[in-house]
């Protein structure tokens, strides 16, 4: 088994402030402004080279968060994540410039990727082809649909070859007929040893396609291993959750909030 992903004590700390001149004063006197707020505590794991692992976890639970953060999108508080070789992220609000056509997006990315003209030349057509953009492939992104902008994002991203595919939600919003083009193609990337990670609230999608699950409870791993254990065991929870009553939530929510605000043992660095 060769490592692809290890992501050890990965600490997100955000801060919230009540208002605007508490954010600036924060800035002349750190520390002293501001509640922190942890989106992510202390998660550690490793994927294997072909794992496909799903993040499952209310909303709110850090799901987004983790994925942005190994894509490199959005950088850590503490802890690190190391990756062999390249990730790279598909969400519906990721990476696309909205002032630019699709096919100067496709070009950028492939640019930033460090690609020469001659690759990105022969590349284009077929990300042309997988995005179903038509006309529109000149047009300016923020003339696109969610769907739209979902199917360039992912047509960039699968025909780069990345080492590491991050999908966060952006499947939810494509059709079915779109979304089953995806999944066969993250199937394909499955079979050549790929490590996916994959962020869905459909549980039948992330049961057909991941081996393996990380549940994510108010930003720390409560359950992680075989999807065969996790889910129902995730499931399970829902089904209780939603049996509680309107004040025990509120608690329960209450309760969450407290201990993500709180400043426990020192992260590890
Ligand atoms: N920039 C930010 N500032 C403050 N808090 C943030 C910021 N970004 C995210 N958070 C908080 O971090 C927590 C985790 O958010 P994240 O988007 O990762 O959750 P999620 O599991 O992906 O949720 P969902 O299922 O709703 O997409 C949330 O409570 C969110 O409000």
């Amino acid at each position: 088994m060769t490592k692809s992903v290890v992501v050890k004590n990965l600490t997100k700390r955000y801060k919230l402030y009540s208002s605007n001149k508490e954010k600036m004063m924060d800035i002349f006197l750190p520390k002293s402004y501001g509640e922190p707020f942890y989106a992510l505590r202390d998660v550690s794991f490793t994927a294997e080279k072909g794992d496909t692992i799903g993040f499952v976890g209310i909303n709110g639970s850090g799901k987004s968060t983790l994925s942005n953060i190994i894509a490199g999108i959005v950088p850590e508080t503490s802890g690190t994540v190391e990756i062999d070789g390249q990730a790279s992220l598909i969400a519906v609000a990721a990476g696309l410039n909205n002032q630019l056509t699709g096919r100067e997006n496709i070009e950028l990315k492939c640019l930033m990727l460090g690609f020469s003209k001659e690759k990105i030349k022969a590349l284009e057509p077929d990300i042309i082809e997988f995005a179903e953009l038509g006309k529109f492939i000149d047009q300016p992104v923020k003339s696109y649909s969610s769907g739209m902008r979902s199917r360039l994002g992912f047509a960039i991203s699968v025909h780069t070859d990345p080492d590491v595919l991050i999908i966060d939600e952006a499947l939810s919003v494509g059709d079915k007929a779109f979304g089953e083009k995806c999944l066969e193609k993250m199937q394909e990337f499955k079979e050549r040893g790929k490590t996916m990670f994959f962020v869905s609230h459909s549980i039948g999608q992330m049961k057909k396609f991941c081996e393996k699950a990380i549940w994510l409870e108010f930003g720390q791993v409560k359950m992680e291993g075989s999807i065969k254990d996790v889910i129902p065991a995730y499931e399970k929870f829902m089904d209780d959750y939603k049996k509680m009553s309107n004040k025990e939530k509120k608690q329960y929510r209450e309760n969450a909030f407290k201990d993500r605000s709180e400043e426990k043992e020192k992260a590890h660095s």
